[in-house]
C-alpha cells in the first residue's frame, strides 16, 4: 500500500479579516503526482504555500488546523522551518534562477547547509541537473549566467537547484504557465520521471496538464476543497456538480 507523506486536516488561512481557506482535509502519498486546480482565487496557491510555511512571511497572516509531513508537525514550534524547506521544496510561476552561474544555482542550496567539498557539489550538481532533464544542454556552460538560458532551461535549472539539496516533496505553484508549449511539455515529462523519486504536488490552470501527468487531482473552490481523487475519477466522474461544471468549462 502507498505511504501517506503528508496529511493536512482543517486547515484554515486567513489574510487579515479575509479567510482564504475554509478548512482542508487533504493527504498525499508518496511518489504521486497531485494537481491542485481550480477557478483564479480559489486558494491553490495559498494552500500549497502553507505545506512549507511560505505564508509565513506575510504580515496579518493566521493559520489554523494540523499539517504532517511524515511525523514532523509543520507548524510546531520546535520545527526547523530552513530544515522543513530542504525537505518540502518549491518551485515557482516565473522561473527565477539567481543572477549567478548555473553551478552556483544548482549548489545555491547545498552551501548555504555547508557543503564545501567541491567533488561532492559536483557530484550533486550533476546529479541534480540529470534529474532535471537539462544536463546536456548545460554541461559545457556550466559556469554562464543562468539568466542567458531560455524561459524552459531557467525553469530546469530552478527544478535542479531544488531537487539538489534531496527534498521528499516538490511543490510547484503553475511551473509552466511562463513557458511555451514545447518547454511546457519537457517539464511535464521531466515531472512524470521525478516522481520515482519525489513525491510532487503542483498547482495548474492547464486542465489538459492535470489530466496528463496527474495521478490524483484536488478541486478547490473559494476556499473549500470539493472533492479530490484519481485524476481519472475527477474528470470522467465527478462526485459534484461544480467539479464537473469547472471541468467542462462552464465556469473558471
Ligand atoms: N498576500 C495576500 N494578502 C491578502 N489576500 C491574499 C493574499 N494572497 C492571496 N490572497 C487572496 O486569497 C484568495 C486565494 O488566493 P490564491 O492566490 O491562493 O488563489 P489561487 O487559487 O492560487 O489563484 P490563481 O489561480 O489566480 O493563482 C484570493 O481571494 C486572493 O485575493
Amino acid at each position: 500500500m502507498a505511504k501517506q507523506i503528508l496529511t493536512t486536516k482543517n486547515v484554515r488561512l486567513s489574510y487579515g479579516d479575509f479567510e482564504a481557506l475554509h478548512g482542508i482535509d487533504l493527504a498525499f502519498d508518496e511518489n504521486e503526482i497531485t494537481a491542485l486546480i481550480g477557478p483564479s482565487g480559489c486558494g491553490k496557491s495559498t494552500y500549497l504555500r502553507c505545506i512549507n510555511r511560505m505564508n509565513d512571511q506575510i504580515d496579518g497572516v493566521k493559520i489554523s488546523g494540523e499539517l504532517k509531513f511524515n511525523d514532523t508537525d509543520i507548524y510546531a514550534e520546535q520545527t526547523d522551518v530552513v530544515e522543513l524547506r530542504k525537505q518540502i521544496g518549491m518551485v515557482f510561476q516565473q522561473p527565477n534562477p539567481f543572477p549567478m552561474s548555473i553551478y552556483d544555482n544548482v549548489v545555491f542550496g547545498l552551501r548555504i547547509a555547508g557543503v564545501r567539498d567541491k567533488s561532492m557539489l559536483d557530484e550533486a550538481a550533476q546529479a541534480a541537473l540529470k534529474q532535471a532533464a537539462i544536463w546536456d544542454e548545460v554541461k559545457n556552460k556550466l559556469d554562464q549566467n543562468a539568466l542567458a538560458l531560455s524561459g524552459g532551461q531557467q525553469q530546469r535549472i530552478c527544478i535542479a537547484r531544488a531537487l539538489a539539496v534531496s527534498p521528499n516533496i516538490i511543490l510547484l505553484d503553475e511551473p509552466t504557465s511562463a513557458l511555451d508549449p514545447h518547454s511546457s511539455r519537457q517539464i511535464e515529462t521531466t515531472l512524470l520521471q521525478l516522481k520515482e523519486h519525489y513525491t510532487i504536488i503542483t498547482v495548474t490552470h492547464n486542465l489538459q496538464q492535470a489530466s496528463r501527468i496527474a495521478d490524483r487531482t484536488a478541486f478547490f473552490l473559494q476556499g473549500d476543497l470539493i472533492e479530490a481523487g484519481t485524476t481519472k475519477q475527477i474528470f470522467m466522474n465527478p462526485e459534484h456538480q461544480e467539479t464537473s461544471d469547472f471541468i467542462t468549462g462552464i465556469f473558471g
